[in-house]
C-alpha cells in the first residue's frame, strides 16, 4: 500500500518554466500574451507571500543539441542556448514588472550592465524582500539543461519545492504528446522516474532532486490557477518525492 506523500508548505519555491511554452502558438520566439498570462499566474502566488525564484528555459530560441545537428560545435551551441535563456529572462522580468511585481534577473554568465551576476546570498535576500529572482544562463556550463539548473538553484536557495511548468499536466508512463495511451501518475518516486526513464525531465535533474531530498511537482501552467493550486498543496500535476512511499 502506498500512502500519498505529505505536501511541503511552500514559503519559497523554484519555478522552472519551459522556454517552448513562451512561443504560444508560434514556432519560434516569445509571445507577449503568454508572458503576461504567466506573470499573472506568478503574481497570484507572490501575493500569497510565497517567495519565488524562476528559471526560464531556452527551447523557444536555441538548444545546443539542435544547433550541433545543424553543424555548430556543441559547446558553441550550448553557449547560444544559455544566452537564449538570458533573453527569455529579460522578457519575463519585464512582464513581471508590468504585472506590478518587483523582479530582477541574475546570470550564471557575467553580463555586466545587463543582468546581475548570480550570487546565492543576494538572491535569497532579494526573495526575502518579495522580489522575484530570475536565474538565467543555466548553470553557466555546457552539456547541462535548464532543468538541471533549476534543480541546482532550488537546492541552493533552500526552496521548499521545485515546480516544473510544462505543456503537459504531469508525468506519464510515456510521452503523452506521442502516445495517447500514456497514463498519468499523481505521484511517484524519483527512483521510479529514473528507472522507467520517464523523459519529462533529464536524469541529472531527477538524480539531484532525489539525492538532496528536494520534492518536485510537474504541472501544466497553461491551466489557469494551476500554480496557485500546487502551492496550496491541492491535487494538481504529478508530485515526485525521494525514497520509498510504501
Ligand atoms: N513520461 C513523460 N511524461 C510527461 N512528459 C513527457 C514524458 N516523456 C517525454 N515528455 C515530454 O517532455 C516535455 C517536457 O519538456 P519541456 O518542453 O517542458 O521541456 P524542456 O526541454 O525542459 O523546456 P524548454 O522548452 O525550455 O527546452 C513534455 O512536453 C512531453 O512532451
Ligand atoms: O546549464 C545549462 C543550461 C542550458 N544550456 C543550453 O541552453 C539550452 C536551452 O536550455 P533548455 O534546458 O533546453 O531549455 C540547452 O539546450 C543547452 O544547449 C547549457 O548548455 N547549460
Amino acid at each position: 500500500m502506498t500512502r500519498p506523500a505529505q505536501r511541503p508548505s511552500c514559503n519559497r519555491i523554484l519555478l522552472k518554466m519551459s522556454g517552448e511554452a513562451l512561443m504560444g502558438n508560434g514556432e519560434f520566439g516569445i509571445s507577449p500574451e503568454v508572458l503576461d498570462r504567466m506573470a499573472g499566474e506568478i503574481r497570484q502566488v507572490v501575493n500569497l507571500g510565497v517567495q519565488v525564484g524562476l528559471v526560464v528555459g531556452g527551447g523557444n530560441l536555441f538548444r545546443g543539441a539542435a544547433l550541433q545537428k545543424a553543424g555548430l560545435g556543441r559547446v558553441t551551441g550550448d553557449h547560444m542556448g544559455m544566452l537564449a535563456t538570458v533573453m527569455n529572462a529579460l522578457a519575463m522580468r519585464d512582464a513581471l514588472e508590468r504585472a506590478g511585481l518587483r523582479a530582477l534577473a541574475m546570470s550564471a554568465i557575467p553580463m555586466s550592465g545587463v543582468v546581475e551576476r548570480y550570487d546565492r546570498m543576494r538572491a535569497i535576500r532579494h526573495m526575502e524582500k518579495g522580489r522575484v529572482v530570475l536565474f538565467s544562463a543555466g548553470t553557466g556550463n555546457p552539456f547541462f539543461t535548464t532543468d538541471t539548473a533549476a534543480t541546482l538553484r532550488g537546492i541552493e536557495i533552500e526552496a521548499d519545492l521545485v515546480l516544473k511548468a510544462t505543456k503537459v499536466d504531469g508525468v506519464y508512463s510515456d510521452d503523452p504528446v506521442t502516445n495517447p495511451d500514456a497514463i498519468r501518475y499523481d505521484e511517484l518516486s524519483f527512483d521510479e522516474a529514473i528507472s522507467k526513464e520517464l523523459r519529462v525531465m533529464d536524469l541529472t535533474a531527477l538524480a539531484l532532486c532525489r539525492d538532496h531530498n528536494m520534492p518536485l511537482c510537474v504541472f501544466n501552467m497553461n491551466k489557469q490557477g494551476a500554480l496557485q493550486r500546487v502551492v496550496a498543496g491541492e491535487a494538481e500535476g504529478t508530485f515526485l518525492v525521494s525514497g520509498d512511499r510504501s
